[in-house]
C-alpha cells in the first residue's frame, strides 16, 4: 500500500496491474449507474480522456446495463477533429461505446466551430439533454495537478472554477498544452453524486502527495477540489 496522507473519507483502491484496477473501477461505476437507473430511470456518466482510461473503458463496455438510458460524456475535450489521435471523443467511441455500451447516448463536447469559443453555445445546447447532476464522474489527473481541463496555467481558470456562474462548460487555452480545450466547470463537476479518480504510476502518486499537502490552494492544483469525503481513488503502478 503506498504511503499517502489522504484526507478523511477518501478511499484508496490499489491493485497490482492497470488491468485489475480497471476491472474494479468498472464494477464500481456499473454499480453506481445501476442504482441511478433504478432510482430515476436515467443515468449520467462523465469520463476522462488521456492514456489511463483505455482498459477501464474496455471493461466497462462489457457491463450489462440499460445503456440506452445512460448519457455518456467527457469531463473535458481537446478542440480537434474527432478523427484526430488527440481526440478524447475518438478514444471513447473506440473503447467505451462498443459491446453492451454501444447503445449509450453519447453527448459530445466537440461541436462545429473553428475555436472552442465559436462552438461553446452548441456544446451548452447539447449538454441540455444530459440527466444532471452527474451520477458518476471518473476523473484523471495530470502531473501538474490538473483534472478535467482545469489547468493551473489556463488564463480562463478563475472562470472555470467560479461558483454559481450557471455555466456548464468553459473554453480554455493553457499555454502548457498543444490544443485548446473545453472543460466542464468546477460547479458541475463537484455536484456529481459519485466521484472516482483513476490514476496510474508512481509519478501520479507524487502529484497526489503534493496535492494533499496544501489542500486549500485549488488554483495551483485543481484536483484538490475533489479531495474530500466520498472520493474513491483507483491506483495501480
Ligand atoms: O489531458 C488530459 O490529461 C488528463 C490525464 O491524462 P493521462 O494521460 O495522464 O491519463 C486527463 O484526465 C484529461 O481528461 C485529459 O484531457
Amino acid at each position: 500500500m503506498p504511503e499517502l496522507a489522504l484526507p478523511r473519507g477518501v478511499d484508496l483502491v490499489v491493485a497490482d496491474s492497470a488491468q485489475e484496477v480497471a476491472g474494479r473501477l468498472a464494477a464500481a461505476v456499473a454499480s453506481e449507474l445501476e442504482q441511478a437507473l433504478a432510482g430515476r430511470g436515467r443515468a449520467s456518466l462523465a469520463v476522462s480522456g488521456g492514456a489511463t482510461p483505455r482498459p477501464f473503458f474496455e471493461a466497462l463496455s462489457r457491463k450489462a446495463l440499460d445503456w440506452h438510458r445512460v448519457d455518456v460524456l467527457l469531463a473535458d475535450e481537446r478542440w480537434v477533429d474527432v478523427r484526430d489521435d488527440a481526440s478524447n471523443t475518438r478514444l471513447v467511441r473506440a473503447h467505451l461505446l462498443q459491446h453492451q455500451a454501444a447503445s449509450a447516448n453519447y453527448v459530445s463536447l466537440k461541436q462545429s466551430g473553428d475555436s472552442p469559443e465559436a462552438g461553446l453555445a452548441a456544446v451548452e445546447a447539447a449538454l441540455a439533454q444530459v440527466a444532471w447532476p452527474l451520477d458518476m464522474l471518473v476523473l484523471g489527473m495530470g502531473a501538474d495537478g490538473h483534472t478535467a481541463s482545469l489547468f493551473p496555467d489556463a488564463p480562463e481558470l478563475p472562470e472555470a472554477l467560479a461558483p454559481g456562474g450557471g455555466r456548464r462548460v468553459c473554453a480554455v487555452h493553457p499555454p502548457s498544452q498543444r490544443q485548446a480545450r473545453v472543460t466542464l466547470t468546477l460547479p458541475v463537476l463537484v455536484a456529481a453524486r459519485s466521484v472516482a479518480l483513476h490514476i496510474r504510476g508512481e509519478d501520479k502518486l507524487d502529484t497526489l502527495r503534493a496535492a494533499c499537502e496544501h489542500p486549500g490552494d485549488i488554483a495551483s492544483m485543481p484536483v484538490r477540489a475533489f479531495l474530500k469525503p466520498g472520493l474513491r481513488i483507483f491506483w495501480s503502478p
